[in-house]
């Protein structure tokens, strides 16, 4: 954030000079929600002939407040109420009750406004034109946004190195792969320098390598321009990459607001090790770990999710000829579920 010099003031008539505005802190909130609500009114089928009207909370009083330059996970299960506050936090829906602000600015009432400091990427589904190449999708982005040329060129420019598009510029979105074509989104929703981006699944239906490309590319954006994020995910490793601070929503309420670490911690979760070792061997014993599966000379050691894995590493190389090894996240449904046998906590 840019502080603005405060100029001096006079109190009007009198020459005394008026006590100067405070300037604003650093972690100054960039969203802001305040038990903010959303009901659905739905008709439902309750005979051949009968509908009964029924009412869905899909966000049920939901507090928080994001600084300028985090990257907050976003994470629930299915229908828990995530695309909903995301479609809020837009203008795209218009709360049943509660205060929004994001940049300072109410999305319902200025939507068009806030549009240009915000950035949108769904992974479901394209905000680029089918037909067109990247490079016109852009031009069209250009024009919509008003982007002065200067700028527009800067951010191109930087999008296009950093997401290594150069080879695509000239290719009709349709024939993009995913991974390309999630490249080039990203692209799109950056190019008029939004304070904040709303990630929606950003590396769903991704290969491996294109993930830790977004990945690397978001973290290395967010921690050059500041960018605020709020990412939406079910893959545990998009979390533990980019965001210190995760949210977990679930039936439109705040369950977990607090470190992954912490959450990792109250739904007592597990990471797995999975070791190939130069032969087949006997199910390993080692501290802090105990073997769930063995697969000719391949085993899995499950170990708490909170704990690091180096000295167990280093305590299996020490002890079995080892050839190779990987460590597996817990998929966020498990620490979900484990967080709800555990009962639910806030970790702030
Ligand atoms: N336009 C709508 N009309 C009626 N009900 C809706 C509407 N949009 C969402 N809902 C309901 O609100 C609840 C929250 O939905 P929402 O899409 O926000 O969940 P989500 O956490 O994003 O789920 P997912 O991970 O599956 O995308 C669900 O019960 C859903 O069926």
């Amino acid at each position: 954030m840019t502080a603005e010099p405060v100029p001096s003031a006079e109190s009007p008539g009198t020459g005394v000079p008026r006590p100067r505005p405070a300037p604003e802190p650093a972690t100054e909130p960039v969203i802001e929600l305040d038990d903010v609500r959303k009901v659905f009114d739905v008709r439902r089928k309750a005979g051949p002939l009968r509908r009964e009207r029924h009412q869905v909370r899909a966000v049920d009083g939901i507090s928080f407040s994001v600084p300028r330059g985090e990257i907050v996970g976003y994470i629930g299960p299915n229908g828990a109420g995530k695309s909903t506050t995301i479609k809020m936090l837009t203008g795209i829906l218009s709360p049943s009750g509660g205060r929004i602000r994001v940049c300072g600015i109410d999305p319902t009432r200025e939507r068009t406004r806030l549009a240009r400091r915000i950035g949108v990427v769904f992974g479901q589904r394209t905000t680029l034109w089918w037909d067109l190449p990247l490079r016109d999708s852009y031009e069209l982005v250009r024009r919509m946004y008003r982007i002065e040329d200067a700028r527009y060129a800067r951010n191109l420019r930087a999008c296009v190195e950093l997401l290594e598009l150069g080879p695509l510029l000239d290719v009709p979105v349709r024939q993009l792969s995913l991974g390309q074509r999630m490249r080039g989104d990203i692209a799109a929703a950056l190019l008029h320098d939004p304070e904040v981006l709303y990630l929606d699944e950003p590396t769903i239906g991704l290969d491996v390598v294109s993930k830790a490309r977004v990945r690397e590319f978001l973290r290395d954006f967010n921690a050059e321009r500041g960018t605020t994020i709020l990412l939406t995910t079910h893959d545990l490793t998009d979390i533990e990459t980019l965001c210190r601070r995760v949210m977990v929503i679930d039936h439109g309420r705040v369950m977990y607001d607090g470190e992954l670490r912490g959450l990792h911690a109250v739904g007592d979760s597990e990471r797995t090790l999975v070791v190939d070792f130069a032969r087949e061997l006997p199910p390993v014993q080692v501290d802090g770990a105990r073997c769930v599966k063995v697969e000719g000379p391949r085993q899995w050691l499950a170990f708490p999710a909170a704990a690091s894995a180096a000295p167990l590493v280093a305590a299996v190389a020490a002890a079995y000829p080892l050839v190779d090894l990987s460590v597996r996240e817990p998929a966020i449904e498990d620490v979900i579920a484990r967080m709800y046998g555990a009962g639910s906590s806030t970790g702030t």
